[in-house]
């Protein structure tokens, strides 16, 4: 199927998404791009004020030509029985549900040395076990008979997590369920994919981190190899490519929408330090050595 008999207005007609984390940052472009498309979008997470404001909000991105509606449930992804009822609910309303975007999630910065035991289960909870709770109530509720696409936004996770063990632990074991479920899941026609994204500028983003949010993410520029933050409208097109039919052989996979950033350095500083073991005695520890020394002299 090609790119442009896929991507035009209508796309998503009368197809239902259930996006956790849609009523902020990455999960608001995603949604406003799917209503666009003609999708039902249903915004799901905890701050019931803020969900719904943002669902006044997208309302705007909907075609006048278009059914397409938004609608806002409360619902922590941490806890399964409001998982189980988020399922049911939208299946009560909508009768569908072809796509899952698990977006909501994140985390404190801390060295793991300071990280208290519920501070790391709140972490894992949310991003692992909300994501893994998320899959299998929409899936055993409609797409295991119906089929689906899931596509879970994980992070750059790639070279470990120094400053957020927990997500870094909790992303790499969700790009783990996404090949696992893709596999176990194909049968049922479910495609499952994920999405690593870079560092992606939004105000909510930033405002997680309190004080040192906007150093944090100013911080980071250097490090991207586009010299610049991404920003939420770059995270939701290759979403939209994903879920959409023009991605319908592409299943257990996760894009990385970094610029490079994986590829590139790291923000940990690791001070300088002579707390490593010595290199074995030998002549190349000598040829090492006289380096060194050659080397000092310049
Ligand atoms: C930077 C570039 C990359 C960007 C990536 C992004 O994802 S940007 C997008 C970023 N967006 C998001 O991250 C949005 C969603 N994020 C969140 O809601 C939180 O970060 C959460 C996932 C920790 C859940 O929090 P919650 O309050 O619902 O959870 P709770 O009440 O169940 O247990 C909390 C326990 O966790 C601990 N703890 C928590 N904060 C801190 C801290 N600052 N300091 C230290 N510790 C902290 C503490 O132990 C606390 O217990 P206590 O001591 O209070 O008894
Ligand atoms: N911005 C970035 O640089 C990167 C972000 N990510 C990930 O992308 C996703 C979106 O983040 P982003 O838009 O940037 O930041 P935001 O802070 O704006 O979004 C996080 C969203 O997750 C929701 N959420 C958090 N915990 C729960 C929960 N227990 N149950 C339901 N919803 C929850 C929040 O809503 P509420 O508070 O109402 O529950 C919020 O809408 C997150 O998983 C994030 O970690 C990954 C890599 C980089």
């Amino acid at each position: 199927m090609s790119v442009s008999s896929v991507f035009r207005s209508g796309l998503f007609d009368h197809k239902v998404a259930v996006v956790t984390g849609g009523g902020t940052g990455i999960g608001k472009a995603i949604c406003s791009e799917l209503l666009q498309l003609g999708c039902n979008v249903v915004i799901a997470s905890r701050k019931v004020e803020r969900l719904e404001a943002a669902a006044i909000e997208l309302k705007k991105s909907i075609p006048e030509s278009s059914s397409a509606r938004v609608t806002p449930i409360p619902c922590n992804i941490r806890n399964e029985d409001e998982v189980k009822s988020l399922v049911q609910l939208v299946l009560k309303q909508y009768g569908r549900i072809d796509y899952l975007v698990n977006n909501g999630g994140g985390q404190f910065t801390s060295p793991a040395e300071h990280m208290s035991n519920k501070g790391w289960k709140a972490v894992i909870d949310t991003n692992l076990t909300g994501t893994f709770n998320c899959c299998k109530e929409v899936y055993t509720g409609w797409m295991k008979e119906n089929g689906g696409v899931i596509l879970n936004i994980i992070a750059d996770m790639w070279k470990g997590f120094p400053g957020m063990a927990h997500t870094g632990a909790a992303r790499a074991a969700v790009d783990n369920l996404t090949k696992t479920l893709a596999i176990e899941w194909a049968s049922s026609g479910v495609r499952v994919n994920a999405i690593a994204p870079g560092t992606i500028f939004s105000r909510t983003a930033m405002e997680n981190y309190k004080d040192i949010g906007p150093l944090i993410f100013q911080m980071s520029i250097p490090f991207s190899p586009a010299k610049r933050l991404g920003v939420p409208e770059e995270i939701s097109p290759a979403v939209c490519f994903l879920l959409s039919p023009a991605a319908s052989f592409i299943s257990g996979a996760t894009l990385r929408v970094d610029a490079g950033q994986s590829l590139y350095h790291a923000t940990w500083q690791i001070p300088d330090h002579s707390a490593w073991p010595e290199a074995p005695e030998g002549e190349n520890l000598n040829a090492l050595k006289d380096l060194l020394k050659s080397k000092s002299k310049l």
